[in-house]
Parts: structure tokens; sequence; C-alpha cells
């Protein structure tokens, strides 16, 4: 390599490494993998060590990857909180070693192991024992102040009692988000319909640095702590330092073991390679610390690491499997994302099934072919990705993966616009998940606020044809009846190209023999997922014999399955048996095998078929076919429902406007043009003038409003909305004021207030004459400033010439006496 070539891959790599620091400390999210990352980083170091000339000052290798935030007040750092050098080979491993011993210039020394936690890191510092303030690594030299949300997290001491506690110290340990919370976190994200949160540790620091702590708190943070400084601390050796905080109380993990010898860490590293994945949050590495602090003050730093210690990095684990289909999930806004099934294979302690393909591009890039064998591996990201393919391994005459060109859910012909990635389906009114993403919203909590109807339940009256707009919902009100028993989890079911109906084989079995728990022969199918079902049939059989559970009776329906199944003659979908001839099975003595086909070509759920073909069965019987079906619509839910419904009516204009939907009228700007406009009527007619008088309100926004109305489906809609008895006009007094004072007064309240909550405030300014604003800007009359106001807010202020006063003056402002 010339110098000039070396300096401009310096230069590409240093732009590089910047751009996935910012992306990772900063946004808390990532783009390329730690192990990819952490090549860029080496090569980095490899090129700036023989070419010196281009080392800048400022060079990533040269700093640590954080920064501080300006949301917070900063604080220095007692001591640099430094980086750790990382290696993910043995080799590595072992001349880390021959540096220790050179750099000592003997072997008597002992390594400290511990876990390497992937969180974020903290500093909490501690005067008379009392925790005074909790600070982040940010660039190594000052970080954010952040206390208020570590005390929230409960295992944090905040006195340490006892005896000889020093005046002053430091403890440096990892904040954490448990694997189960953040799985928690994201089943609730899943449900309600929001983005899922990518991994524990982007989750864990994205809450570190929240405005809000209330909301820090309701997130179960944890911490392991493995550093203690300070002066008067009276300890020689890491071991010690680690069970003197252990004493006072600090959370330490207890999978630290002291090691003789480098081998003895290698050991070490092997034994946690595996068992790591029980541990109740995610590590990717061991640290490995030389114990003696003597030693380490002889070894020293460089510019961002200590000589004293090194991480080894497990590599992602990755395990080869094979395509067996794709599946194009519709999202909620009509992307298309392609989902590779895979044939099982055991990966970083699960069992992975699925991996992510992002995008056609993606395919295109891996270079995919039907039933190719690929390797997939598992980062530090919860979904799988497949790293490559195996062509070595392709099947003969395997074809390239066509990505679909229609909508898998309502066949529209996909779109894809201009320099994005996903393709779209542009049927934004039928395509069950954008009606089911507009439904959802409609319901929101800020919206029309009705909480009983949670996603599978809107998702089973959109697929049963009860809904496909808002106003169908209320409809409703009129269909009570016709909802009882309504089979919930669609999932179970498939249509076959004819139309049969399919049900789950889970659940057919399950039917079909008495005495096994559907959990029992889930497990039991997950474990033989790989044979044909005739075969998976005959196993189930030896099940039932091993089972032991009236087994002549349950092996017996099993033949007469196989045997029927085979005479029929319907075409096979994997995990699924046609209906009919499950159903045949339970009630063949009432009617014939044609009868219920027929039946299931037209309906799409068991309980649907059963109506259709209403037999007077009995209660054996009747119990068999309840394990067939799906969780049902009860009469509880249904009345919750209705009143949830019912009592939305009464819901302000604001909300009503917000829940239609409109492009870019976000809570905020329906809140502004219900307050300007007072009714959609007015609205409806709005000129562009009139429009774009309104603060707030754009070009874009125009447009996104004229198309609403153009649209004659929409105007409808709002007219059966409006005969349903929903608010489209703002109901004058619909707060009482309290007073005038605030009359003509822009107002906005930032940081902690003592005596209102958030919202209490701008209810508070309202009632009393005033206008609330959310953001900084020139118009406002006054800025509340409460505790921990951000500091870059109050410049921001300060720069504009507003004034700022605090609670108290505000309250006498009005009259009041303050608490
Ligand atoms: N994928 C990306 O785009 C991207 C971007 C930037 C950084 N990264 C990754 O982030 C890391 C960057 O390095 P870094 O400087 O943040 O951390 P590091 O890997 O250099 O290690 C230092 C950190 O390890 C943590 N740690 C966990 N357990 C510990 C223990 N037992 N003892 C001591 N420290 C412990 C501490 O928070 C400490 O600050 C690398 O792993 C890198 O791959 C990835
Ligand atoms: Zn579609």
């Amino acid at each position: 390599m010339t110098a000039e070539q070396a300096q401009a891959r310096i230069k590409e790599l240093t732009q590089q490494i910047n751009h996935h620091n910012h992306l990772y400390y900063q946004e808390d999210r990532t783009e390329i993998s730690d192990f990819d990352f952490d090549k860029l980083l080496e090569e980095l170091v490899r090129l700036e060590s023989e070419f010196p000339e281009y080392l800048e000052a400022d060079s990533p290798s040269q700093r640590v990857g954080g920064t501080i935030t300006k949301e917070f007040e900063t604080a220095l750092h007692g001591s640099r909180m430094l980086s750790l050098g990382n290696t993910y080979s043995d080799e590595e491993l072992l001349a880390f070693d021959e540096r220790v011993a050179k750099g000592l210039e003997h072997r008597n020394y002992e390594y400290f192991c511990e876990m390497k936690f992937d969180g974020v890191a903290i500093s909490l510092v501690y005067e008379n024992g009392k925790l005074i303030r909790a600070v982040t690594r940010g660039d190594g030299t000052k970080g954010d102040v952040v206390t208020e949300n570590i005390r929230t997290i409960r295992n944090i001491p905040l006195h340490i009692k006892g005896d000889n506690i020093p005046d002053f110290f430091e403890v440096r340990g990892e904040i954490f988000l448990p694997r189960k919370e953040f799985d928690k976190i994201n089943a609730e994200r899943e449900a309600a319909g929001d983005a899922l949160l990518a991994n524990p540790r982007n989750a864990a620091s994205g809450t570190v640095k929240m405005q809000d702590s209330s909301i820090v708190a309701k997130r179960r943070l944890n911490c392991y702590f493995y550093q203690l400084l300070g002066d008067e601390i009276g300890v020689d050796t890491h071991e010690e330092a680690i069970k003197l905080i252990e004493k006072w109380g600090f959370n330490v993990s207890q999978t630290y073991s002291k090691c003789d010898s480098i081998k003895e860490v290698l050991a070490y590293i092997e034994a946690w390679r595996e068992k790591r994945f029980e541990l109740p949050l995610d590590t990717d590495g061991v640290v490995l610390k030389v114990n003696n602090y003597d030693q380490r003050e002889e070894l020293g730093f460089t510019a961002k690491i200590p000589r004293w210690a090194i991480a080894y990095k497990y590599k992602a684990e990755s395990a080869e499997s094979r395509l067996l289909s794709i599946t194009y999930q519709v999202g909620r806004t009509g992307a298309i994302t392609p989902v590779a099934n895979l044939s099982p294979v055991h990966l970083a302690g699960t069992t992975v099934k699925r991996a992510s393909l992002h995008n056609a591009n993606e395919i295109e890039r891996l270079g995919l072919h039907e039933g190719d064998a690929v390797l997939v591996e598992k980062g530090g990201e919860i979904i799988p990705k497949i790293t490559e393919v195996v062509e070595d391994s392709r099947l003969d005459g395997a074809k390239p993966i066509q990505y679909i060109d229609h909508c898998p859910e309502c066949g529209t012909a996909l779109e894809r616009k201009e320099g994005e990635a996903k393709h779209f389906c542009p049927n934004t009114k039928s395509c069950p998940p954008q009606v089911l993403g507009k439904i959802e919203h409609f319901l929101h909590k800020r919206a029309m606020d009705i909480d009983s109807l949670g996603t599978e339940r809107i998702r089973t009256l959109i697929d049963q044809g009860y809904i496909k707009d808002p106003a169908d919902l209320y409809d409703l009100e009129s269909k009570a009846d016709e909802l009882l028993g309504l089979e919930m989890s669609q999932d179970q079911y498939q249509k076959s190209d004819e139309g049969i109906l399919y049900i789950s084989l889970t659940k057919a079995l399950f039917a079909l023999t008495e005495g096994l728990a559907l959990s029992a022969i889930s497990k039991f199918l997950e474990q033989n997922t790989a044979f044909p079902l005739e075969e998976v049939l005959v196993r189930f059989q030896d099940f039932i014999r091993k089972a032991n559970k009236k087994t002549a009776q349950n092996v017996g329906s099993i033949q007469r399955l196989i045997d029927s199944l085979g005479q029929a003659g319907f075409p096979k979908i994997e995990e699924f048996l046609p209906v009919p001839v499950v159903l045949y099975q339970l009630i063949g003595n009432y009617v014939d095998l044609e009868k219920i086909a027929k039946a299931s070509l037209k309906e799409n759920t068991i309980h649907r078929i059963m109506l259709k073909l209403n037999l007077p069965i009995s209660g054996e019987i009747e119990d068999r076919i309840k394990k067939l079906k799906a969780n049902t619509f009860q009469e509880g839910v249904i009345s919750n429902m209705m009143s949830g419904i019912k009592s939305s009516k009464t819901q302000p204009f604001e909300k009503v406007l917000f829940g239609l939907g409109i492009r870019n009228v976000g809570e905020n700007t329906a809140q502004i043009l219900a307050r300007h406009f007072k009714s959609l009527e007015n609205l409806k007619v709005a000129t562009t003038e009139q429009l774009i008088e309104v603060n707030g309100v754009g070009d874009t926004l125009v447009t996104s409003i004229f198309d609403y109305f153009a649209d004659e489906e929409n105007l409808r809609m709002i007219e059966r909305l409006k005969s349903h008895g929903l608010n489209f006009e703002v109901i004058e007094d619909e707060k009482e004021l309290q007073s005038n004072a605030l009359d003509g007064m822009k107002i906005l309240a930032s940081g902690k207030l003592n005596n209102f909550k958030r919202d209490e405030i701008i209810d508070f300014v309202e009632a009393n004459g005033g206008q609330y604003v959310k953001s900084v800007s020139k118009a406002l009359s006054f800025i509340i400033e409460g505790e921990d106001m951000g500091p870059s807010k109050k410049e921001k202020a300060q720069k504009m010439g507003v004034k700022l006063i605090s609670e108290e003056e505000f309250l006498k402002m009005l009259g009041k006496n303050t608490a």
C-alpha cells in the first residue's frame, strides 16, 4: 500500500467508524455487527501504526466512542472511563499475556475474570455514604448526569451503611435490561403496534438517557458493578475491591473467577461460552484484568485502553441451516418484509427457525436460491440473520428467489418508490394489515380510547368481514349476538388453493385424542418438524404409547385419521390437516364428508361450519369440537367492547380528528386544527390561505388535508360516524374557565414541576385562559422553569430572549399559595 492509499483509507475508515459510533452511542442503533465494527477499528489501528504520519489526534482509535448528549448536565469523571482492548482469538489473548509478562518482567501475577456485560457503563459517586451523582461514560472524560434515572433502579444503594465507609468513593458498573424485561416490553410494543426495540443493550442505553424518570422506573433496569475507585479505599487487589462492594450492598454478578494463568483464563472462557446464555442478561465476552493494583500501575494505559486488561469477545455463533420458504409480511403501513423460514437449528442457546431478510436487495446481495443451505448468525439482534449462502451445497436446478410482485394479503401489485429499499402495497383502504393499522390508530388511547379491543380481536373482526373502516365499529353495536362464540386466532387455520379450510396439526391431534395436553402435543410436533406428515403421525402413535393415556383408543383414533387422509385425497399443507377429514371423524355419525367439505369451502372457522351444519350433537362430541376451536369471543369481552365503543362517542372533536388518521395530522396538529376551525365542516371547506394562516401548518399538511377530503369514501365514512353521534365540532366551554389570568399568553413548562403532572399543567394553563405551547419559540410569553430543565432548552430560551420564571412565581401570578 502506498502512503497515499493509506492516507485515503485512513480517512475513509475514520468516517465510517465515526458514523457507526454516532449510531451506536447517540441513536442507540447499529447498521453493522460488533464483529464487523471491531474489524474496521482494527484495520485503522494497524494502518495508523504503519503510517504514523497520518494519525490524527482525534482519530477514533484515540478516543472513547461516545459523547455527551446536551440534554443533561455534564460532569467530569474523577478518572477517565476507558474503553477496553478486545480480541476474538486465543492467539491474540496469548499475545496479550506475553505483553503483560514482558511489561512486569516476571510471571508472578493473577488475572481476575468477569463476564463482559452488554449494557451501558455508569459511574456512581458516593459522599458520606450517600449517592450524590450518577454519570454516563460520555466521551470518557465527561458524561451526562443521569442521577434521577438511576435512582429508580431498585437495587442501587442510595445510602451505604456500615463501618469504615470512605467519605468519598466511586463505583462503576453496567446498567442493563434483563432479557425477560426486554421480551416483555417488546411483547407489549408488538401488541400496541409500536416499533420493536432492537436489542436489550440499545434499550438500556435509550432508557438511561430518557428525560422522564417515571418512564425509566417502569422499565425494570438492573445493574452489575465491577470497579471501585477512591483514595482511601485500602485495598491492594481487584478481588478485595469486589468483595468490599459486595459487602456494601452493590449487585455483583457471581460469575467472576480468579485465575492463576492464561491457561485458566482460557478454561474460564470455554466454560462460559454456552453457559452464558442461561444468565439473565446478554453478555458478549469475558474481561480479564490483572488482579494486583501495583502491577496495574506498572503496566499503565494507552490513550484509550488500559494495558492490564482486555476483553475476549465470543464470535457470534453461526450454524448451517436450509431455506424452506420465504414468508412476506405486510406491515401496518403496507411495507413488505421478507422473512426466511429455516430448518430448525440450535444457535446461541435457542432454536432458530426464522431469519430476517429485510428487503429484495438483501436477497439479491446474498444470491439466495430456493432450498439453499445458509449460514445463520445470532449477533446482538434478537432476530438472527443469514450471513451467507453455502453455494457448494446448492440443490440441482434450484432457481434464484423471485421476489413477489403482488401483496400476499390482498393481491394488489406492489410498488417500490425511488430510492427506497422496501416494496409497498398501495392498497391502503382494504389491505387487511393496513386496515388493522388504521383501526388500531383510531382506537388508540390518545384518539377514541377504546381499550377493550386488542390486536387479536380487531384482526379477527377484519378477517371475518365485520370491519373494514372505523365507522364499521359502531355498526357492531347492533351485532353483539353474532359475535358470541366467534373464534379469534386465525393462525390455526389455512385455506387450500381450492378454498378448503385446514386446521393446525396441533389442534387436530389435540381434539382427536384424549388425556394428552396441548402443550405436550406442541412439543412433540416441534421435535418432529423435520419428518413428512405420514411419518409424524406414526411417530405420534409411539408417543401416545409412551404417554400411556387411553393408549388403545388414542392410537386407534390416529390410525383412522391416517387411513381417511389417504382415502380422501385432499392436497397436503405442511403442519395442517383438512378440516372436513378431522370433523368427519368426530361427527361422521350425523353427516357425510361431502356436506362438511362443502361447508368448509364457504366458512373460515369451525364455529361457523358448525353453525351452518346445525347438528344435534351431544356433550362429549361438543367438547371434542371445542378443543378444535381457537379462543372465542365471550360475553364479558363483548359487553366490555360495547361499552368502550359507546363511551368513545363522547371523545372531543380533536381526538376524533386525530383518530381519522389523515396523513401528517398528529395529535398536536389535530388539536391545533380543531381549536382553530372548530368543526370538521369548517376544516373541510378551508382554503389554502386559511390553512396556512394556522400556526404550524405548511404545504405538505395542506396537501394531505385536501387529499383526504377529496376522497369520496372518506366523506362517506365521516357521514356514517356522524350518524353514530361522534363529535365533529368543538363543544365550547368544554373546560370551564377558572380565570382569565393568563389570557392571551403563550406558555411552556420545562423540567419537573412540583405541583403539576405533565398533562395537568396544560389543562391548568388553558383553564386560566392561556395557551400551552409545546416548543421553545420567540412567541412564548414565558417559560415555567421546573427542576432539571434541560440545559440546551434553557440556553435556547435565553438566546431567544424568552423569560424564565419559577413555578412559585407562576403560581403567585394566579394568586395561589405554593405548597
Ligand atoms: N456495531 C456497531 O456499529 C458498533 C459501533 C460502536 C461500538 N460497537 C461495539 O461497542 C463496543 C465499543 O466499545 P466500548 O468502548 O463501548 O466498550 P468496550 O468493548 O471497549 O469495553 C468497555 C466497556 O465494557 C463494559 N464492561 C462490561 N462488563 C465489564 C466488566 N466486567 N469489566 C469492565 N468493563 C465491562 C463497560 O461498559 C466498559 O465501558 C465494542 O464491542 C464494539 O464492537 C459497535
Ligand atoms: Zn395489500
